[in-house]
């Protein structure tokens, strides 16, 4: 589904290549996070991916199109197969949750009878039905994420490229923005998530392709954030290692929520504009959507993130058993 080959890319004013040789085979369906430290170059494989940024060398194939080669006015038919969140939520401050879903359905020219259809359908498909009235300074951070997630999927994208997308979130709602993201990927859905967030990746298990100065260090199944011996704290009393997510140092500490304002150039609506002038890039049979039960947004349970995680991912609760 995605494949870099050999892929460098160094930006006009960038000492070093942001990404030097790198090569990664993703496939249809796959679930992977990007992990490494700041500046390690997630972002820019998350850029070309979307063909905001062309590499310098190499080559990058998305869904068999290689887009090195691709002509610029089918960049909005590639776009409108890709799904994106971001940290900062990005979404339209003087719209509600209807109208911001709505939109990246509208400017692709759906007919109104399908809008009205399919944005409640995901509204309560992500846990925001009741909510659909508010607007986003109205809701929590988690909320904002789920809205922006609904946004990013109410087209049933092939991909999901999400950038941090609990880098702004405490753990118990990071919980479930991952249990939303770990179900948008059993419907099919290609996932790529490029995080800091360490007791997110040991939770989930997945594939895990790690960064470093542009480099490829690492690409493990079922892996975890870093190795057993990069995770150990240098000073303080040993972490209980078979109790995940405990013990272990948070990398990426959450940051105070915030919300905000679009650029004149905001992403997500450059996008959802562009998809407009292009129709049929990535249609693909995606299955019913059911609700996403007994998942309390914001969730302020007693009960401690960790263990909640852990039952959560293990299987109870992931959604795979309603999908
Ligand atoms: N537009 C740009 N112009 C010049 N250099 C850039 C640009 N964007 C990124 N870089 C540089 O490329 C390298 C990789 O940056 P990138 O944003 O991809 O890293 P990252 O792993 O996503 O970092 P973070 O975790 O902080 O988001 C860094 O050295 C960065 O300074």
């Amino acid at each position: 589904m995605i494949r870099f080959e050999n892929v460098s890319k160094v930006y006009a004013r960038g000492a070093r290549p942001a990404l030097d040789e790198v090569s990664v085979d993703i496939e249809r369906g796959e679930f992977v996070f990007l992990v490494g430290a700041s500046g390690s170059g997630k972002s820019t494989f998350l850029r070309l991916v979307l063909r905001e940024e062309r590499p310098t060398g190499g080559r990058v194939y998305v869904a068999g199109r290689d887009l090195t080669r691709l002509s610029g006015w089918k960049v909005p038919s590639l776009r409108r197969g890709i799904g994106m969140v971001f940290q900062d939520f990005r979404l339209l401050p003087n719209k509600n949750v209807y109208e911001n879903v709505a939109f990246a359905l509208q400017v692709i020219g759906r007919p109104r009878h399908t809008i009205r259809t399919t944005v409640p359908e995901v509204l309560e498909w992500v846990g925001l039905d009741g909510k659909e009235k508010r607007r986003p300074h109205e809701l929590s951070g988690g909320e904002q994420q789920r809205v922006a997630i609904a946004r990013a999927f109410v087209n049933r994208p092939q991909i999901l490229l999400a950038d941090e997308p609990t880098g702004n979130l405490d753990p118990t709602t990071s919980l479930g923005i991952m249990r939303l993201l770990d179900r948008i990927n059993s419907t099919g859905t290609t996932v790529v998530m490029a995080t800091h967030d360490d007791e997110i990746v040991n939770e989930m298990r997945r594939r895990v392709v790690e960064l470093s100065t542009g480099h490829v260090v690492r690409d493990e199944a079922d892996a975890e954030y870093g190795r057993r011996e990069d995770i150990l704290p240098l000073v303080g009393p040993a972490p209980v290692l078979d109790a995940p997510g405990r013990g272990v140092p948070r990398r990426g500490a959450p940051t105070p929520r915030i919300v905000v304002q679009p650029e004149p150039g905001d992403l997500a609506a450059e996008q959802a504009a562009e998809a407009a002038v292009e129709q049929g890039a990535f249609e693909h049979d995606a299955p019913e959507l059911a609700p996403l039960a007994e998942d309390p947004v914001d969730s302020h349970t007693a009960e401690p993130p960790s263990r909640r995680a852990r039952r959560a991912m293990s299987g109870a609760g992931t959604g795979h058993e309603e999908a």
